[in-house]
């Protein structure tokens, strides 16, 4: 099944701290946003990008795109305050598609064969999301002490893509506008609907851009395919 992908990277990297959208970082010589696009670029069941930017940005994406080749760019739009304004904007580009996924630009090591078992889930069960299990302890904190710890076996740390069927996740983020709900991913607001969300094991390495150290790690991860 075709699908069509919105690509929220219009975020202020406030904790990457580097002084540009983080997206421009380069791995191996290469733009972060360049390394997730060509993912989707290549993907024979991707039929169009829709890439959220900001507006100071907007340029410097269109002369990268050109640059790197990029050819399934189907629209560019300006993203919002937070993330889940980025996607609403960006979801209101879709006309006659049945699934969609939400990929972070900052997530560069997403792979086809991951995106592919969204697609085949996200059919049947019309949310789907790449997760890992937790490896560490998580607990709930209080005043700096530690107050609770949280159950692991049921704990699982959320990527992206998420998968939708269009109108369930549409839905959703019109009714969390409406009532004034932010959620810290899509899938969150179709939980918020009380609808299921069906668990992909996705790969550790799928890693989002997020602090410096993170670099540290996609170089490593980089290293490890050559
Ligand atoms: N208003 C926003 C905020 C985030 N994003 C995008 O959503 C993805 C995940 O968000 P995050 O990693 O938090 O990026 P930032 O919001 O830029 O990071 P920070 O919170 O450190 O500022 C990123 O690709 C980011 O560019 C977006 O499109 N619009
Ligand atoms: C969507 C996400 O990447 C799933 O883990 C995460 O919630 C994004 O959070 P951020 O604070 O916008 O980076």
């Amino acid at each position: 099944m075709k699908y069509r992908v919105i690509i929220p990277a219009a975020g202020q990297g406030k904790r990457m701290n580097v002084g540009k959208n983080k997206q421009f970082i380069e791995l191996d010589g290469v733009p972060v946003i360049i390394h997730t696009l060509r993912v989707f670029d290549a993907d024979p069941l991707c039929d169009g990008i829709i890439l959220v930017v900001n507006e100071q940005d907007q340029l410097f994406f269109q002369h990268l795109i050109s640059e790197y080749g990029v050819q399934k760019i189907s629209e560019m739009v300006i993203g919002g305050q937070e993330r889940q304004h980025s996607v609403y904007n960006g979801l209101q580009k879709l006309q006659d598609h049945e699934v969609v996924l939400i990929h972070d630009g900052a997530r560069p090591f997403v792979e086809q064969d991951k995106i592919h078992e969204l697609v085949d889930v996200v059919q049947k069960e019309q949310a789907a999301v790449l997760a890992v299990q937790m490896k560490d302890t998580v607990k709930r904190a209080v005043d700096g002490y530690a107050v609770e710890t949280v159950e692991r076996s049921s704990l699982w740390s959320v990527q992206t893509p998420q998968a939708f069927l269009v109108p369930v996740i549409q839905h959703a983020h019109e009714v969390a506008r409406q009532q004034g709900f932010l959620g810290t991913d899509d899938a969150s607001l179709v939980e918020y609907m009380e609808k299921k969300v069906a668990i992909v094991e996705g790969r550790y390495h799928n890693i989002k851009l997020t602090t410096q150290e993170d670099l540290l790690y996609a170089e490593a991860i980089l290293n490890s395919r050559q």
